[in-house]
């Protein structure tokens, strides 16, 4: 029987996931989601075909599975509301938030012992091809391990970190990286206008790209620089295009926003067990 999963938060992330595991065959009936408000609710509900109530305590009583999906300021309130109701069932909790560590976790939620994975996914989940990093917490065991592999599984590629601080590191080239490739194709939709496309044809053409050119990637026997190497003509027009990226430092820009996004992560840690 299919793993009773409770999304407390109903969000874009959990939304992500739990569209992403419906579509993957997992059984809707088998999910709650709990928001603050009832209308986003019955939306949700009426569209997936998920549980849901504004109730986040009885949302996890019988839970097997509980993942943590509001945003990191409102986490530590959620967390203590739900300390009670946590101790009775025991479930596997996952926290997707950004930058909160699990001992924050364990002490917001006043109990060192319950068994806590963290766990920085990505939007593209909706559409089976996330790529989210996994951290469990000293508590957890192997069987839960697993339990949160095949969840995460079965809504794109996992990466285990053994050093909690590598989780800022999966947030800044997966967590919000879908942001940059996106921030990319409106970039190359609006230089396509610019030489005289028009915005449809130029986005259709820009997203046709990434995704050729990221499955290409992902199947090819090359790696991407070698992939590279091969739409560079010598003298040819995408050399010139190069050229001026790398005029601009695109790979210093690339480093110092990762740097930014990683030092944000580690940031919000801090901030938020400071108050
Ligand atoms: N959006 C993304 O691409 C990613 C987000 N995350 C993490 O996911 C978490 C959620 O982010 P988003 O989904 O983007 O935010 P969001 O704002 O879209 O969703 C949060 C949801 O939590 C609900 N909520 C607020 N207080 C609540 C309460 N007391 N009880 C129940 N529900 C409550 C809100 O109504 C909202 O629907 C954050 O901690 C973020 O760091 C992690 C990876 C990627
Ligand atoms: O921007 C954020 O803080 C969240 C975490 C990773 C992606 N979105």
């Amino acid at each position: 029987m299919a793993s009773q999963i409770t999304f407390i938060g109903a969000g874009n992330m959990a939304r992500a996931i739990f569209g992403g595991l419906i579509e993957s065959g997992y059984p809707a009936d088998a999910i709650t989601a709990t928001a603050r408000h009832q209308q986003t609710l019955d939306t949700l509900a009426a569209r997936y075909g998920i549980n849901v109530t504004t109730d986040n305590a009885g949302a996890v009583a019988d839970a097997d599975v509980v993942i943590l999906a509001v945003k990191p300021q409102l986490m530590r309130n959620v967390c203590q509301s739900l300390g009670e109701a946590l101790a009775i069932g025991r479930p596997l909790i996952i926290s997707v938030a950004a930058g909160i560590t699990v001992d924050t976790l364990a002490d917001w939620l006043d109990d060192p012992t319950l068994p806590i994975v963290r766990c920085m996914p990505n939007t593209p989940s909706l559409v089976g091809t996330g790529a989210s990093g996994l951290f469990a917490g000293q508590q957890v065991s192997a069987e839960q391990r697993e339990l949160a592999e095949s969840l995460m599984r079965a809504v794109g590629i996992v990466e285990w970190v053994e050093e909690e601080t590598l989780l800022s590191a999966v947030t800044a080239i997966a967590g919000s990286a879908p942001a940059y490739f996106f921030y990319m194709i409106e970039a190359l939709e609006k230089a396509g206008v610019a030489r005289g496309l028009s915005p449809d044809s130029s986005r259709r053409l820009a997203i046709q790209t990434a995704l050729g050119a990221a499955r290409m990637a992902d199947q090819s026997e090359y790696d991407p620089e070698t992939l590279k190497q091969q739409v560079m003509s010598p003298k040819g027009t995408t050399e010139r295009a190069i050229h001026c990226f790398e005029q601009a430092g695109l790979e210093r820009i690339v480093d110092d926003a990762t740097r930014a996004c990683f030092d944000r992560a580690e940031e919000l840690a801090r901030e938020l067990q400071q108050r």
